[in-house]
């Protein structure tokens, strides 16, 4: 049987624990030789590795796990590298957060002007790991990355590392497939999707359950409940207010547009007047994280360095952890899976560029993903979806041409930003913020 060297780059994150937990649930399949973990901060890494060492203690005790901050002993021979950094922190979250609210607009870590904040702090950082990988890890390698913003990370690899073996991923499709799963009463192993948009902005245009087609019944629940049913009420990540919310929404959106179910993202850019009524910028979501699930995981780590007992199961929340390892087992034992990933368009939707940066289902091979075809789209989409992908599109080229006018222009289309002269004020107070992360820009 194969094993692997597997690496989680952003070993200090929050989701490591569950990664971790979901890797070994899996390692039967998924024979695990060595497992590292990889991060710029050696402070937050450590704190973290000791909730991952009771996880592993738990269920793997005679796996050894590495941890380092030194790129060469990290990848090197490295098989699968989990990529979840966020470069300037949760610090940078609330920073973004707060300064996009301050001008009454969108302020969300992936999404509108905190989403291209975000890109542009991101995309070099990401270079260096692909880098990192050309140099020490074994000849292929993969990336599988969740590091977000994935729509402008994932553009901007394809054109400055053309050749990488990275795939991005997301979990929020599959996040809503699970509460799909419980309005039907099925297992979420039983539902298959067609989908199609840009990442954190696409669209189900069919749902299967045990090969029924169950499009309409889902359309006739969600215009009404959103994504939220009985039994979702006990899911742990349903029982954040927020998450709750979020889901909720979806019922306006599918009301007003009846042809597909959304990606709960679309709250932003179709309903961006209710979202920032809805924000607090006392209590933003990146605050909400650190006092939440940021705060229990440090307690955690005290807690077993006092020799307590801790719940590690709260640290096992959503598809996260099991999503990604689905990926990397079908990468590595070529199992062929069908998973929703964010690759170049080339034709896959037939009237959009083949640049553009498209999320739909693929088969996930031992060679890459090979995505299924999903032909024209209507109209209505066709222009959201240019739209936001142009806006995506320009960030990448600033950050690669140092522009401002490109920055400008791609705040000024984004959606959630109602004038050029918005635009123009909140680009000049974030770039004031991210200073010594931003490229210059002139
Ligand atoms: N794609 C998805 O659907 C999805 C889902 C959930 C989370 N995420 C992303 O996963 C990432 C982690 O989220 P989190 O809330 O746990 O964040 P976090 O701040 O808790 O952890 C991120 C870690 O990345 C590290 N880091 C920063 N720059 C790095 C670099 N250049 N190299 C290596 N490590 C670096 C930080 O030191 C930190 O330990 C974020 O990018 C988040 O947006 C993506
Ligand atoms: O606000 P946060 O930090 O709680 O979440 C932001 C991320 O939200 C999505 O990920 C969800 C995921 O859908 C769910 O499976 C579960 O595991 O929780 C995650 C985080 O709450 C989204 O897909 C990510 O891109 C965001 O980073
Ligand atoms: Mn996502």
């Amino acid at each position: 049987m194969k094993d692997f060297k597997i690496v989680i780059c952003g070993g200090g994150s929050t989701y490591t624990a569950g990664i971790v937990k979901d890797l070994l649930d899996q390692s039967h399949e998924l024979k695990i030789r060595e497992l590292w973990l990889y991060d710029i901060d050696e402070e937050r890494q450590n704190k973290v590795a000791v909730v991952v060492q009771a996880v592993v203690a738990q269920f793997a005790p005679d796996l050894d796990v590495r941890v380092t901050t030194d790129p060469a002993e990290a990848f090197s021979g490295a098989n699968f590298i989990m990529a979840q950094m966020r470069v300037g922190g949760l610090e940078m979250r609330v920073s973004d957060e707060v300064t996009c609210l301050k001008h009454g607009v969108v302020g969300q870590e992936t999404c509108g002007a905190g989403g291209m904040a975000y890109g542009m702090r991101t995309i070099y950082p990401m270079c260096q790991l692909v880098d990192y990988c050309e140099e020490y890890a074994a000849p292929d390698y993969w990336i599988v990355n969740y590091s977000n913003p994935a729509a402008i990370v994932a553009k901007a690899m394809h054109k400055l590392r053309p050749n990488a073996r990275i795939l991005d991923i997301c979990d929020m499709p599959v996040e809503i497939e699970a509460r799909m799963a419980e309005i039907l009463g099925c297992e979420l192993d039983d539902i298959e999707v067609d989908y199609f948009g840009l990442n954190h902005f696409g669209w189900f245009t069919s749902v299967r359950c045990k090969g029924e087609d169950v499009t309409d019944k889902l359309k006739a629940h969600v215009r009404t409940y959103g994504y939220i049913s009985e039994a979702s009420l006990n899911d742990s990540l349903v029982k954040d207010p927020d998450w709750q919310h979020t889901f909720e929404n979806s019922a306006t959106i599918s009301t007003l547009f009846q042809d597909y179910l959304p990606n709960t993202y679309y709250q932003y850019y179709l309903m961006p007047d209710s979202c920032v009524e809805y924000m607090d910028i006392n209590n933003t979501r990146g605050m909400q994280v650190i006092n939440g699930r940021e705060k229990r995981m440090f307690a955690a780590s005290e807690a077993l360095q006092r020799g307590e007992d801790v719940d590690l199961t709260q640290f096992y929340v959503g598809v996260h952890g099991r999503f990604i390892v689905d990926v990397v087992k079908s990468l590595a034992l070529d199992l062929r899976h069908r998973h929703l990933v964010i690759v170049p368009n080339n034709g896959i939707i037939e009237n959009l560029s083949d640049d553009a940066t498209v999320e739909v289902p693929a088969y996930i091979t031992d060679r890459g993903p090979e995505p299924v075809r999903v032909g024209t789209i209507p109209r209505f989409y066709k222009g959201l979806i240019e739209n936001q992908d142009a806006c995506e599109g320009l960030i990448v080229e600033a950050v690669i041409e140092g522009s401002y006018q490109k920055a400008l222009q791609a705040f000024t289309l984004n959606r959630t930003i109602p004038s050029a002269t918005v635009a123009k004020a909140l680009l000049d107070d974030l770039i004031e913020q991210n200073k010594g992360y931003w490229p210059e820009l002139k």
